[in-house]
């Protein structure tokens, strides 16, 4: 995960500003839960005024049926509109979590595959499933219940004073008690709800690491260390955990008897009241209808505040969540500046006329260090016309990957613009082989709609001829949709590469970059790899892309050596 630390400050405003833009929800929430309150407070007095008049007053049952009919009327009441609140509740929590993957989707988006590929995919998973579904509590439960618990024990509140006032300075008193112990239990859950989302992101992207590389691991004999660091991490994520729920039940065991207390003395106060043991005050006045009501009323006066403690946790879990959120947000400006590229479309100015034009790709004084004092490109121009084959050569390290990245957009220039036929670099749709082929678990169709989601089945086993996959597509019962794991295996390594370079013939890109496109393939895949290119070539695509093989060189009309910070033909 991010190691960037953020304040509990800034996690409360990012919530907050999530919480905003949905107060329409929020607020319906809080209303339905009113009303839901409302309703409980008149099935009570009905409840009560019922027992008075069957036992005091002896009423007969023609008087007892119209308030029975109420009390029915109440709890059918009170269950509607507790069931229109948890609807909006959850329709409140699920556009607060939409918004907060469109703000991840959009850092992930900004900070292109360079930036993203140094955080482990684990942890970029952990962010945006459990950490955003961590959110939920907050908004559809204790965000609410804030307000709730303010309003419902007021109206109660209010009519206690008004049957018994000393029994309404009883619960007056008490109340603060509940808030008071939140917020002290609350100061250590919220640090320790942070730690245990650090921990599960990193134990996430070290378990999943630990499976991708399972292979590596075996042959270097490393299976039992790698078990063992995990054993470890999953133990500190146990104990994290542990400490978590014991502070959850301790604070509900301690609001829970500091509750039950403040009822036992109310209920012992009028029980005295009612024996005529009291003589203080307005106790004589006490009748059952009174004394009843108060009583049932007690347990609901502290349920609102009950029910926010059990909710607290929510709180400091959306504050753990909201903060490792906010850590990955954060890392947008040391991304870009790491050379991220924007992708928002046609925002820049054009500057020189030359490299702008719609027929040229074009490179205007472009500069770039990844550490200071060593420039990996050197204030560079150049023009590249439509249709072109260009070839990148030039020794390791020489800056090949970094052009092509920097023409994909993936990094952005320390100074100088980059133009592909009259759009910033990032903005422009291209066909990418990058030096390992990707692949997604699935079909040999679905890899290829990946990009390209209403090609036909034909233009796709096109596409697999095209690169020299006919034959083992021949050969296979499942045609194109033969099955391939992420990791290529169902097909061997070169096969896995044409297999991506298909993906770029279904999609039909006008530019199409490829980074050492025949590193490391056999050569039955180097002349399938060859004979592709060629066809794109001939197509009028324009292919840039770096190598060292003797064939590709021939292949391009253009070749540009790449070296100590300078871009020059051969
Ligand atoms: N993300 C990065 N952080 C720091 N330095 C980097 C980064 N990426 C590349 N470099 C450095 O920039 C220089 C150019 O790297 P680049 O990968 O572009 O070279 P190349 O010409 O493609 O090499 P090769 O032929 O070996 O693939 C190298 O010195 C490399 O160490």
């Amino acid at each position: 995960m991010t190691e960037t630390r953020v304040e509990s400050g800034a996690v409360r405003r990012w919530l907050s500003e999530l919480a905003s833009g949905n107060r329409r929800w929020i607020q319906g929430t809080v209303a339905t839960g009113i009303l839901a309150g409302i309703a409980t407070i008149i099935q009570m007095v009905f409840l009560a005024r019922i027992v008075h008049l069957g036992v005091v007053e002896q009423a007969p049952a023609s008087v007892l049926a119209p308030l029975f009919a109420g009390l029915v009327l109440a709890i059918v009441f009170r269950a509607i509109a507790q069931g229109v609140q948890t609807h909006l509740a959850a329709r409140c929590s699920e556009q607060v979590r939409r918004a907060a993957r469109r703000q991840i989707h959009r850092h992930w988006r900004n900070s292109g595959p360079l930036a993203l590929g140094q955080t482990s995919a684990g942890s970029l998973a952990r962010e945006w499933i459990d950490h955003v579904e961590a959110l939920h509590g907050y908004f559809a439960r204790f965000l609410p219940q804030m307000m709730l618990s303010l309003v419902v024990p007021l109206l109660i509140l209010v009519l206690v004073f008004y049957l018994d006032w000393l029994a309404g300075i009883f619960l007056l008193l008490s109340a603060p008690l509940i808030p008071l112990f939140m917020a002290l239990v609350g100061m250590g859950a919220e640090k320790l709800n942070q730690q245990h989302f650090e921990t599960i992101s990193r134990l996430s992207g070290q378990f999943l690491d630990k499976v991708r590389g399972l292979t590596t691991l075996q042959l270097f004999g490393q299976t039992d260390s790698a078990a063992e660091l995990i054993q470890q991490r999953s133990d500190h994520y146990r104990r994290i955990t542990l400490k978590t729920l014991r502070i959850a039940f301790l604070s509900s065991a301690v609001l829970e008897f500091f509750a039950s207390v403040a009822i036992a003395v109310i209920a012992i106060y009028i029980g005295f009241g009612l024996l005529g043991y009291i003589s203080y005050g307005p106790s004589s006045d006490l009748t059952l209808f009174s004394g009843l009501l108060i009583l049932l009323l007690a347990p609901e006066f502290f349920q609102p505040l009950r029910t926010l403690s059990q909710y607290y946790h929510d709180r400091a879990a959306a504050l753990g969540a909201g903060a490792e959120i906010l850590a990955r947000l954060g890392d947008q400006e040391s991304a870009s500046s790491a050379g991220s590229a924007d992708h928002d479309v046609d925002t820049e100015p054009l500057t020189t006329e030359s490299v702008t034009d719609s027929e040229t790709i074009g490179l205007n004084s472009v500069s770039l260090a990844f550490r200071s004092g060593h420039e990996v490109l050197n204030c560079v121009s150049l023009a590249i016309r439509k249709g072109d084959v260009i070839a990148l050569t030039g020794p390791s390290g020489g800056g090949k990957s970094t052009l092509l990245h920097l023409l994909a957009g993936f990094l952005t220039p320390d100074s100088g613009d980059i133009h592909l036929f009259g759009k910033p670099a990032g903005s422009f749709a291209f066909g990418w082989l990058g030096q390992s082929g990707f692949l997604v678990h699935g079909t040999w169709a679905d890899n290829l709609r990946l990009t390209s989601p209403d090609v036909s089945d034909v233009a796709i086993e096109t596409a697999l001829r095209n690169v020299g996959l006919g034959p083992l597509l021949d050969s296979r019962e499942d045609g194109i949709f033969s099955k391939v794991s992420e990791d290529g295996q169902g097909l061997s390594g070169g096969q896995a590469r044409r297999l991506s370079l298909a993906r770029i013939f279904v999609a039909d890109y006008a530019v199409i970059l490829l980074d050492e496109p025949t590193a490391g393939l056999d050569s039955d895949s180097e002349i399938f790899v060859l004979e592709a290119l060629r066809k794109l070539a001939l197509a009028g695509k324009t292919l840039i892309f770096s190598t060292h093989h003797h064939a590709l060189l021939a292949l391009a009309n253009r070749v540009l050596l790449v070296s100590g910070g300078e871009v020059k033909d051969v």
